[in-house]
């Protein structure tokens, strides 16, 4: 089940029309995909990388007690000396899951173990390293302040409070949260499904002799690794020959079951083009030209209500377009929001000298480095081409160069987008 957002405004300029920006073919894609609405429950574990499909606030505070940050010794903020020392009675030890069970009056002490309940009536814990003991004396000496070293009960989440929102995809923290809130289990959307296929006469799958001219079907592999990371239900649907009936069957069949269909090849001006013949006969599909390098060629559109991305075939473009568009589409056609549709970079300075023609956003392919004084720096990959895919093997960031730039001279700041995030 999938909800459409927006119109059928599928429209946009085909080829020899002027090319849409990056911003613009973005807004448009925002547009136009909706979520999948199915759910299911599942355990906590299980969830992870799911989308969370509810709003959850927690029935609890947490922690559910105010306690200890530090071993040390719970007393009256009033007792603390403004200046020289005080000597206090030690009346008893609390420790995480053993709460002491009587109060603490002025004068007095208690030793406490980080986690365990403050004892009633005291509000400040002293660590133990800032104490002299002796027998039940505790002494403590001035700097101290009143409060110190205390967490407040519903400090980290407050009864009622929301925890995490529909549309999260959940992360490794977010078990962590659910988990101390007593969540057993959440409700979350179903994966996407994905169907893709290669198009391409000159292409042979692996275990297949290469003959002249021919090549092996790399795409195939690119785009399962990053739909797979991305927690989409992949549909494999390999290599379709260029023929009117592989390319019509393989995209109704793709329809069928899928919540997306994704191709690569096949978008440009080339002949042998049976794809768009297919889309046409099938559903409403636009060729987009996109003012950026690598990607220029890009098709969106509908089969029936399903979202088809048609992306160019060049290795590097595939990992482009798909990172720049379909990425942030599959994440919205999941349930997620909230998302990062720009994909937020940084700017460092970079240390090669890259060629740019102004006219288009650029996505080269950089290393992210420490240079010798500390400082983070930028340098490209070398040859940009976009059949060059160990260009993106070697990469570990996108140098984003908007539209109205030209040639970058070194030390320049650039635009990065690094490929992997800590969490
Ligand atoms: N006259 C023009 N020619 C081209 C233009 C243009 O605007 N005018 N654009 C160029 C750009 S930019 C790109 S990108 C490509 C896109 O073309 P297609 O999407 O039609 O892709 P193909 O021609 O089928 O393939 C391009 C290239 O990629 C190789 N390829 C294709 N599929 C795979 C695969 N699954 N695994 C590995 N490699 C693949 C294919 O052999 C070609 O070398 O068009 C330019 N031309
Ligand atoms: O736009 Mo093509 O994707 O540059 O190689």
């Amino acid at each position: 089940m999938r909800a459409m957002a927006g119109s059928e405004r599928t429209g946009g300029c085909g080829i020899g029309q002027a090319a849409l920006t990056v911003e613009e073919a973005r807004e448009r894609l925002r547009a136009e995909v909706g979520p999948v609405t199915t759910r299911e429950r599942l355990a906590l574990r299980a969830a992870l990388d799911r989308v969370l499909a509810e709003e959850v606030r927690s029935p609890i505070d947490v922690p559910s007690h105010t306690n200890s940050a530090v071993d040390g010794y719970a007393l009256h903020g009033d007792d603390l000396p403004g200046a020289g020392r005080i000597s206090l009675r030690c009346v008893g030890s609390a420790r995480a899951g053993s709460p002491l069970d009587r109060p603490v009056a002025r004068g007095e002490c208690a030793r406490i173990m980080t986690g365990a309940p403050l004892p009633p009536g005291v509000d400040t814990v002293v660590m133990q390293e800032h104490v002299e003991r002796a027998g039940d004396r505790v002494t403590i000496g001035d700097g101290h302040r009143g409060g110190e070293n205390v967490r407040a009960a519903g400090e980290d989440l407050a009864r009622g409070q929301t925890v995490l929102e529909a549309g999260r995809r959940l992360q490794p923290a977010d078990l962590g949260l659910l988990a101390s809130i007593g969540r057993a289990e959440v409700g979350v959307y179903r994966r996407p499904r994905v169907a893709f296929f290669s198009t391409g006469d000159e292409l042979r799958s692996i275990g297949e002799p290469l003959g002249p001219g021919l090549i092996y079907d790399s795409n195939r592999y690119t785009l399962h690794g990053m739909l797979t990371r991305l927690g989409a239900e992949v549909i494999d649907l390999g290599v379709v020959r260029d023929t009117r009936e592989a390319v019509r069957e393989a995209l109704a069949e793709a329809a069928a079951g899928a919540d997306a269909i994704l191709t690569s090849g096949g978008v440009s001006v080339g002949e042998a083009d049976y794809v768009k013949e297919a889309l046409d006969a099938l559903g409403r599909v636009s060729f987009w030209q996109i003012a950026m390098k690598p990607g220029r060629p890009l098709a969106f559109g509908r089969i029936g209500d399903v979202p088809f991305f048609g992306l160019p075939g060049n290795p590097v473009s595939v990992m482009v377009t798909f990172y720049q568009f379909v990425e942030p589409a599959l994440r919205q056609i999941a349930g997620e929001r909230g998302i990062d549709w720009r994909r937020a970079g940084f700017r460092v300075p970079c240390a090669s000298r890259l060629k740019k023609r102004a006219g288009r956003t650029e996505y080269q392919r950089g290393v992210l480095t420490y240079a010798d004084d500390g400082t983070l720096t930028v340098r490209a990959t070398g040859h940009q081409g976009s059949g060059m895919l160990r260009s993106m093997s070697v990469a570990n960031c996108f140098i984003v160069l908007p539209a109205e730039s030209g040639d970058v001279e070194p030390g320049t700041p650039v635009e990065v987008q690094p490929f992997h995030g800590i969490v």
